[in-house]
């Protein structure tokens, strides 16, 4: 079931198009990526959905009275609050009752990773702290849409992944539409994805079905070095590249499967470290999609 349907969304801004022609679907309790370069219309694409934008044209249907969690690229806080007091704020400004407000702000806390911080001024928190404060104030009156704005991109590795996981957590009840930058961590979290640039959507899809469009998976051989790397590429008549010390053979139907490189490798003598079958990653998929719009 479709709870969001954005169509052909457009936002100018004087003579400057910001966002253009933008179409496509939230289905309930997915998680949506929206990927794109700076500039590419994605803050703009959140807000109008937020409802803190207007469009110049085009339209968002939503389901009806629909609840809404956002956090902003850059959250603002009141530094004189603690956590706890913003939180049961945000809370009540969403329409939670004051007793509940307390309660769920609390339990919200906790789920972020604040429980030790409930008491503290918002205005002492930590880059990271902070983003989890923003991302509790826009989950503590359990919404059904979450729209967040880089909501992973301005903490280390260890916090991205406990942000990652908390967000998994709350898929099975929430549709989650989140832009990043940080594309190998997106792929963890992707039932669909939107590639901007410019404004526009210059492709969508699932992870599965946009690899299988633009980046078949390949065989990596490692060789000692990178004259046994172009010997070996040089050598067979196989469709491959060679980087470094590397040779990389796409999978299709029509090349040879690991099997039969493994028996090549056995047969001649070959100076090779290692074989292995590689996906190609979000990154190099975003970049070769970029490259041939
Ligand atoms: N208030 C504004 N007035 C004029 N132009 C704007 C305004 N807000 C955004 N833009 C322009 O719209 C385009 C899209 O900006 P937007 O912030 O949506 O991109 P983004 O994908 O979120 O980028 P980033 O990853 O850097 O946050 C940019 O060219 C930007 O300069």
């Amino acid at each position: 079931m479709n709870i969001v349907e954005v169509e052909n969304l457009t936002k100018r801004y004087g003579g400057e198009t910001a966002v253009e022609d933008l179409s496509f679907t939230l289905e309930k309790a997915t998680a949506t990526a929206l990927i794109g370069p700076n500039g590419a219309g994605k803050t703009t694409s959140l807000s109008m959905l937020a409802n803190l934008l207007s469009s110049t044209s085009g339209e968002i249907i939503m389901k009806k009275d629909i609840s809404i969690g956002f956090l902003p690229q850059y959250p603002q806080f009141f530094p004189w609050l603690t956590a706890l007091e913003f939180t049961e704020l945000a809370a009540k400004i969403s329409g939670v009752d004051t007793k509940q407000a307390r309660l769920q702000s609390i339990q919200t806390l906790e789920f972020v990773g604040l429980e030790n911080a409930l008491h503290k001024k918002t205005g002492s928190f930590s880059g990271g702290m902070k983003q989890r404060l923003g991302l509790a104030q826009a989950i503590v009156h359990r919404p059904e849409l979450l729209l967040l704005d880089e909501p992973i991109s301005a903490l280390d590795p260890t916090g991205r992944r406990e942000i990652i996981n908390l967000l998994k957590s709350l898929q099975q009840n929430t549709t989650i539409l989140y832009s990043t930058h940080i594309l190998n961590d997106a792929e963890e979290m992707t039932d669909q994805l939107l590639f901007m640039r410019d404004g526009r959507l210059i492709e969508q899809g699932s992870l599965k079905d946009v690899k299988k469009k633009h980046a078949a998976p390949y065989i990596q051989m490692k060789f000692r070095n990178s004259i046994n790397a172009l010997e070996f590429a040089s050598n067979h008549t196989w469709k491959c590249e060679v980087k470094e010390d590397f040779v990389l053979l796409p999978v299709s139907e029509t090349g040879p499967t690991m099997q039969e490189v493994l028996y090549v490798l056995s047969t001649e003598k070959q100076d090779i470290i290692g074989v292995e079958f590689q996906d190609a990653s979000l990154e190099e998929i975003f970049l070769k999609v970029v490259a041939n719009k």
